[in-house]
């Protein structure tokens, strides 16, 4: 019988086939070693864990440790997640309950499920829930200054988070007076859309058929840009395509349950991404330097131009909490467009081009859509925000669309910032915990057919409004203390784009060609790309 090869480094093991090798905090330098001696030293290994594991956490008389799956010492169960971890740990949760505890690597990690559960944690308990875990790759995201992903959770995170809300306000949503519309947002997004109804007629035009992600992606990042920095960019630039075209590396990479996060060794190994995933990084904050130096050289107090101009204007008046006396670095305040411009573009981006994919593949959803925008806004205007209450149909179909495809799977993970309990759980300080909102939007016990597509189900008896409750059970932005501060952005966007597209456009498929909805896991969760054709609704002969 053939042997096979072990590799532990520092408590992680890496097996292989043909031959053993021993490293690292074995101190045995290499060697080889028999199957049965593997076999042997693994059983001890693992014993030796258990009993330490075990003696580390002393669990308070009358809780329970939660429950789960038994796992492969030091390897953990990432192993057995498969391609698909929301599958897995949503089928982990009917075996287990709402908190059930799986070890990846070295790291136990909390899953929480299901509605209450979820409120329970994250509302009611939710300063024991709202840290992030140290995770290698986050430290590489905004130069391990990131708001959103950084392990810090203090009086300083706290109070970047409300300048980060206070300046999204202040340049996105509030009344704009010199303005035809109703507020920034609105204008740059009603601005984008219609670039973007010009350059699909022209591409279907001259090509046939399209991917329609590959310009999406830029009008959304547009938007963003125009409100952190004041500037939009051509389809066509080459530096801007290049630091979009990241995202899909980065949300492969800092999604729930990335291996090499908790299995170090892993991170070492040829093929594995980690290394591109520092140099994406690199790349995005250097590019976002670039603009932030730009604004420090041209500022004028009297002249505040975007998001960057209001933070920079923040250092240099101290205006930040001056009664607690709190000192925040102008890096971390100004460093804050980084997490807006980054979290702005790709999750957007995303749900916007799940909405038209779901179009493409029920035409009939697609005219119902359609005759609800011809009747209350008609062809001679641009939609509105205010529009939305006329459009209960359309509002449906993109709720629905967020629920079927839950295309944020879980939230970012969270950590416990002291010992807790959690439904008679013990739960320990700095556990990790993942939140799986795919669970709650395919609740059976939520939700009927969970996995039929029926916009219908957001609408009330009547069909001419939303039904609130519904709408309040899906989970896709996160709740609590980390709830996702760009919530209010990104459902006025998506509505906007989407609205001003199927008002002119109708979407169809590339004929011979299926569309393949299968969602590819990651922190945001991506259709397989595929070209659609457009036909203009109303072209300029009518
Ligand atoms: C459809 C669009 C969006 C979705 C689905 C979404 C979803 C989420 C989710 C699930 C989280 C994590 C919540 C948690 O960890 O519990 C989050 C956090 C965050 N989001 Fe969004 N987001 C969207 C758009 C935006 C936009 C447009 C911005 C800003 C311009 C933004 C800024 C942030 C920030 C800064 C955080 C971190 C909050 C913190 O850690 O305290 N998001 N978002």
């Amino acid at each position: 019988m053939n042997g096979f090869v072990a590799v532990i480094t520092g408590g992680s093991v890496y097996m292989q086939g043909e031959q053993v090798k021993m490293i690292g905090s074995l101190g045995a330098g290499l060697l080889a070693l028999s199957v049965t001696e593997v076999l042997l030293s693994l059983a001890v290994f693992s014993l030796i864990f258990l009993v330490i594991h075990r003696r580390r956490i002393r669990i308070p008389p009358g809780l329970k440790e939660p429950p789960g799956p038994s796992s492969l010492p030091l390897i953990g169960r990432n192993l057995q997640l498969g391609p698909n971890p929301h599958l897995r740990l949503t089928a982990l949760s009917k075996q287990y309950g709402d908190i059930f505890q799986i070890q990846i690597g070295s790291r136990p990690v909390v899953v929480l499920s299901g509605q209450d559960t979820l409120k329970q944690a994250l509302i009611r308990q939710g300063d024991a829930f709202a840290g992030r875990p140290d995770l290698y790759s986050f430290r590489f995201i905004n130069e391990g200054k990131s708001l959103t992903f950084s392990h810090e959770y203090t009086e300083v995170w706290r109070i970047r988070r409300k300048l980060a809300q206070s300046a999204l306000r202040t340049f996105a949503t509030d009344e704009c007076r010199n303005s035809t519309h109703s507020c920034l947002l609105e204008e740059h997004v009603s601005g984008e859309a219609q670039r973007l109804v010009g350059i699909f007629t022209e591409l279907t035009r001259s090509r046939g058929a399209f991917d329609p992600v590959r310009y999406i992606v830029v009008s959304v990042a547009n938007v963003i840009c125009a409100l952190c920095f004041g500037k939009r960019y051509a389809h066509d630039d080459q530096e801007f395509l290049g630091v979009l075209s990241v995202a899909d590396e980065f949300v492969k990479t800092a999604a729930s349950g990335n291996l090499a996060d908790f299995v170090p060794i892993l991170r070492y190994l040829p093929g594995c991404s980690m290394r591109k995933f520092i140099n994406i990084n690199i790349q995005f904050t250097n590019f976002i330097k670039k603009i932030v130096t730009e604004h420090y050289n041209t500022f004028d107090k009297d002249n505040i131009r975007d998001i960057t101009d209001s933070l920079i204007d923040h250092c240099q008046d101290k205006k930040v909490d001056e009664n607690a006396n709190i000192q925040i670095s102008d890096e971390k305040i100004v460093g804050l467009v980084n997490d807006l411009f980054g979290a702005g573009f790709d999750t957007i981006t995303t749900g916007l081009s799940w909405t038209i994919m779901y179009l493409v593949k029920y035409p009939d959803i697609q005219k119902k859509v359609q005759e609800e925008i011809d009747e209350n806004i008609g062809r001679a205007r641009s939609p509105q925000i205010s529009d939305k209450l006329l459009l209960p149909y359309t509002e449906a179909f993109i709720l629905e669309s967020f629920r079927h495809s839950s295309f944020v799977p879980f939230t970012i993970p969270h950590c416990t910032t002291k010992d807790t309990t959690l439904n008679g759980y013990f739960i320990p300080k700095n556990t990790c915990v993942f939140v799986n909102q795919w669970q709650v939007n395919h609740d059976s016990s939520l939700w009927k057919d969970p996995f039929t597509f029926c916009p219908q189900r957001f609408l009330n008896p009547d069909g001419k409004s939303i039904n609130k409750a519904e709408s309040e059970k899906l989970l896709l932005f996160g709740m609590g203390k980390r709830r996702c501060i760009g919530e209010s952005i990104g459902r006025i966007e998506i509505f906007l784009f989407f609205t001003a597209l199927v008002q002119q456009l109708q979407f169809e498929k590339k004929p011979g060609q299926d569309i393949d909805m299968t969602p590819q896991y990651g922190l945001t969760m991506k259709h397989k790309r595929c070209e659609v054709q457009v036909v203009h609704r109303f072209p300029a002969t009518e």
